[in-house]
């Protein structure tokens, strides 16, 4: 994390030694909803990574404006604009990878679930323009619900002939992101220096924090605060479309994170060793097809789907109770991709 904060500020140089490096890859990022509240800050926030050689930006509107405003930062990637069905076939021609925080956020009182209707389509119809213009694209998908849109997007990838599983990503960081920060001021520790695996999948119960294995421990927490965090790491994404009240969910926050993400998966790609953060992805840690746990990555993406660990008898529980949730979520999102 703290890698990822210092690689953000000294961003401008760092890229201006990368554009004369002949060695650097040169790396096409799209983000697919780039134009909303998500799209806006992980725009630039990938305008800062020096990994980046060419952004592309594509919404069903607004995209010209977002991408005239990040491109005029100086750093290395080439920004570019697509607006409307019919340019994101251009957008995506040539990514590397491909980020997807398009589709509707919640609203007081709904759930992730809730948003299925409407996203389902969106993220079938989007991933079906990926199979045909990149099939071998890296998928960082962050529209909701992940334990939904992801087989969605499987599903569509696997009627096309091109599904890698290796390639598919349901973007989890944020609650890693968030059980980290928690655990920090519970602990009264440096939130850089924590690491939490968040396990399962992305909404309710079904997310996971294994904080059984925080690496760093000033002091034992008790049972009463371990459930706390636990329980406030399941409700983050509530607590904030709470106080947005009815303006959205986590926007900035979730930025920072798919950034986060967006940047392992490239410095996996460029062959950077050791690379590991948790995702939604195709496994077989469990009796379900699709969970969320540590991922090596690596050239290909997924090079390593790793294991759970010793698990707490609190946190055997929690596994045991999200399983029916999850597996419900999953085969809603394959029962749509087939059916429609
Ligand atoms: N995975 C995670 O941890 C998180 C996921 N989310 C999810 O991310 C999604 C986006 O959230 P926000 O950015 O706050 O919403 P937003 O409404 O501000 O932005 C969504 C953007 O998607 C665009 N869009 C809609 N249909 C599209 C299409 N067919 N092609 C391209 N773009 C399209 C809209 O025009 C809009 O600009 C929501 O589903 C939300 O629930 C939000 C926070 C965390
Ligand atoms: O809660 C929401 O609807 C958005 C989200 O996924 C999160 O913030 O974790």
């Amino acid at each position: 994390m703290s890698a990822t904060l210092s690689m953000l500020r000294s961003a401008p140089r760092t890229a201006v030694r990368s554009y004369s490096s002949s060695f650097q890859p040169q790396r096409k990022v799209t983000i697919l909803g780039a134009a909303g509240g998500i799209g806006q800050p992980l725009s630039l926030l990938m305008k800062l990574n020096p990994l980046v050689s060419s952004l592309s930006l594509y919404d069903i509107a607004g995209t010209p404006g977002v991408a005239a405003d990040v491109s005029h930062v100086n750093t290395l990637a080439q920004v570019s604009g697509f607006a409307g069905e019919e340019q994101l076939g251009k957008a995506l021609e040539g990514s590397d990878l491909v980020i997807i925080p398009a589709g509707v956020p919640r609203k007081p009182g709904m759930t992730r679930d809730d948003l299925f209707n409407i996203n389902a389509g969106i993220v079938k119809s989007l991933s079906a323009a990926i199979a045909k213009f990149c099939p071998n694209a890296l998928v960082n998908m962050i529209s909701n619900p992940v334990n939904s849109t992801v087989p969605i997007a499987a599903e569509v990838f696997k009627k096309a002939g091109m599904f890698d599983e290796k390639k598919l990503f349901g973007v989890t960081t944020l609650d890693v992101v968030r059980a980290k920060t928690f655990y920090a001021g519970k602990a009264n520790v440096e939130a850089s220096e924590v690491d939490v695996p968040v396990v399962g999948g992305h909404a309710g119960i079904t997310i996971l924090p294994l904080f059984s294995q925080v690496t760093l421990k000033s002091k034992t927490l008790s049972d009463e605060e371990i459930k706390a965090l636990t329980k406030r790491t399941q409700d983050g994404g509530t607590e904030v479309v709470e106080a947005k009240a009815g303006k959205g969910s986590a926007t900035l926050s979730m930025a920072y994170a798919g950034a986060i993400f967006a940047d392992a998966c490239l410095k996996g790609l460029n062959g950077v060793p050791d690379v590991v953060e948790c995702s939604f992805v195709q496994s077989s840690v469990t009796e379900l097809p699709f969970f969320a746990s540590k991922v090596r990555l690596g050239k290909n993406g997924v090079e390593e789907v790793l294991g759970l660990g010793p698990l707490s008898d609190h946190e055997n529980q929690g596994l045991q109770s999200l399983i029916p949730e999850l597996k419900a979520s999953i085969e809603k999102g394959i029962k749509f991709a087939k059916e429609s």
